[in-house]
């Protein structure tokens, strides 16, 4: 067992803050966040309804951010985050002019026709979080979003999620660096482990 007794609320606009040594259990709240992960025991609920009850429904709310970039190596910055954009919306001209913005958002328009393969791993990560306003979800699940960014790209993130929150949206992100996440809910893993066999 990683954790057990766990429970918080999220409300539009909110923020919840994951902190916790290595292995206490932050990547795989996450992953049952997500639906990718099912719990052993417990519930998960959006405006009341069990998540497992509509898992479609959830994934096409929810922005999984995990520790594996998903970049193609053959495919352009451009053609990954249209693709992202396409994924989640019905009119295309709407998409790529999305997918547009969320380029140049992140600091890519100068590595727009540039194939993943040659992609640093800043640049690899920021192509990511394009994907974010590419593609409008509610809710944004983000394990260590700030690995291998720059100083500078930290500082947009941290306004887009400020931007993202201002509009209802939902974050509940990982890290072990500072990131600005105002009123955000700390919630500290290792609180949560199970007592060591014969003390519970
Ligand atoms: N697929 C799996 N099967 C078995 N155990 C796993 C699996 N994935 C993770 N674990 C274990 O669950 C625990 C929590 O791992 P998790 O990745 O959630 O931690 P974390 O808090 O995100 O760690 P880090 O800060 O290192 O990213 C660890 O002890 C890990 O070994």
């Amino acid at each position: 067992m990683v954790f057990s007794r766990l429970g918080f609320t999220l409300e539009p606009g909110g923020a919840l803050l994951l902190l916790g040594p290595n292995g206490s259990g932050k990547s795989s709240l996450l992953r049952v966040l997500a639906g990718l992960l099912r719990p052993s025991d417990g519930v998960l609920e959006w405006n009341g309804q069990t998540l497992t009850e509509d898992p479609e429904a959830h994934a096409a709310r929810t922005h999984y951010l995990g520790h594996h970039d998903a970049i193609k190596p053959v495919l352009s910055v451009a053609e990954m985050v249209r693709f992202w954009a396409r994924l989640h919306r019905t009119d295309f001209a709407q998409a790529d002019r999305a997918a547009e913005a969320a380029i140049l958002r992140f600091g890519l328009g100068p590595l727009a026709d540039m194939p993943g393969r040659m992609l640093s791993a800043g640049q690899k990560r920021r192509v990511n979080l394009a994907r974010l306003l590419a593609a409008p979800c509610p809710l944004w699940l983000m394990d260590e979003p700030t690995t291998a960014l720059d100083r500078a790209s930290i500082a947009v993130l941290e306004t887009v999620l400020a931007e993202h929150r201002a509009q209802g949206g939902m974050v509940v992100l990982s890290t072990h660096t500072d990131i600005v996440l105002p009123d955000a809910e700390i919630l500290s893993l290792d609180r949560f482990a199970p007592a060591p066999e014969g003390l519970s």
